[in-house]
């Protein structure tokens, strides 16, 4: 039976600006289960580092929750103390940033990084060495025992971000947020970094929400796919569904800019037309109507829900609105 791990119910964020309250995000629901792989996809400004910051609590000062819930184990992550919110990141809450060098402290060495990491458990000095050691291993880091006493700088950039699963996994979290780990990566470090993540969540059971601009990266990695648009979800289901039966436009131009496997990824994208409209100002009826080429004249005045279309597949379209299952 799938187990619920993380649950973003009707999530509502907006920003205070002088321009009045930004919405970015409006109405966010999916959840990822215990052990799966959930991806989020959308192009920049749609919300991803919104979403990711409301679920660790870290947000800008001007973040208003205005709606919905945040639930961790059945936790309200939006109700729990500054307390509670520290021991779940880094322990039952791990992530991985786009740049390593966010992780990585450039004057403390990679051993003396993951002892600190280690700081709350009881063991020996020389056991700690001991598992970070096998943490290096199991990331692929050749010789680890050695390359604990190496600074960041010594290793390539493809390394440090192994060396930054490892110590986002050494807590052995149940979910591991891995925000664009690829994206500053070339194609086929890119491969390397999905192949192992794939390995690691065998070995680790732990759930991975993993955000990207590309759905091809997406493809190779998750079990199931969120497709966010300013501050929306236009789509969700599993990654096979999606990308065989796309039925959100949006979903449909991102498919087409990003064709296939990662291997083949041209180096330069094509890109969507039109631009994210203004979240301090957002239109009446569908978000995504000016830059669609199927727009109908109900997409200027009414909001498409995000209908059920067929079991575990939701899309936000007046397009599919009769196919409707609920
Ligand atoms: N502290 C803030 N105050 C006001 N607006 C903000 C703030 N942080 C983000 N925004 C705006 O909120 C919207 C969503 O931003 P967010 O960074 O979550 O998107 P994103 O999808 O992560 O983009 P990117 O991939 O470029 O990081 C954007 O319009 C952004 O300009």
């Amino acid at each position: 039976m799938t187990e619920k791990l993380l649950e973003i119910d009707h999530l509502c964020v907006d920003y205070e600006t002088g321009r009045g309250d930004l919405k970015a995000l409006r109405d966010i629901t999916f959840n990822v289960n215990k052990g799966e792989i959930v991806g989020i996809v959308g192009e920049s400004g749609c919300g991803k580092s919104t979403l990711i910051s409301s679920i660790l609590r870290l947000t800008a000062p001007n973040t208003r929750f205005r709606e919905g819930e945040i639930r961790f184990k059945e936790q309200d992550l939006l109700q729990a103390s500054e307390r509670q919110m520290r021991d779940l990141r880094g322990s039952d809450i791990s992530i991985v940033f786009q740049d390593p060098m966010q992780t990585h402290n450039p004057v403390l060495t990679i051993g003396q990084q993951m002892l600190d990491i280690q700081h709350r458990s009881k063991q020996s000095k020389a056991d700690k060495l001991s598992h970070a050691a096998k943490m290096l291993g199991a990331v692929g880091i050749p010789d680890p025992d050695a390359r604990l006493k190496q600074y960041p700088h010594e290793f390539s950039g493809g390394m440090r971000q192994r060396i930054a699963i490892a110590m986002a996994l050494m807590s052995e979290p149940d979910l591991l947020i891995a925000d664009e780990p690829t994206t500053a990566l070339d194609a086929t470090l890119e491969v390397q970094i999905i192949e192992r993540l794939q390995e690691l969540q065998r070995e680790f059971h732990c759930a991975i929400l993993f955000i990207s601009h590309h759905l091809g990266v997406i493809a190779e990695l998750c079990d199931r796919v969120v497709v966010m648009y300013a501050g929306a979800v236009v789509e969700s289901g599993e990654v096979r569904e999606i990308f065989h039966n796309p039925k959100h436009p949006y979903t449909r131009r991102l498919i087409e800019c990003d064709p296939g496997h990662i291997k083949e990824r041209a180096r330069i994208l094509p890109t969507i037309p039109g631009e994210v409209p203004d979240l301090a100002n957002l239109p009446g009826g569908c978000i995504f109507r000016d830059r669609c080429d199927q727009a109908m004249a109900r997409c200027a005045t009414e909001v498409p829900p995000l209908d059920q279309l067929k079991e575990g597949h939701h899309a936000a379209c007046w397009l599919n609105h009769a196919e409707a299952t609920s």
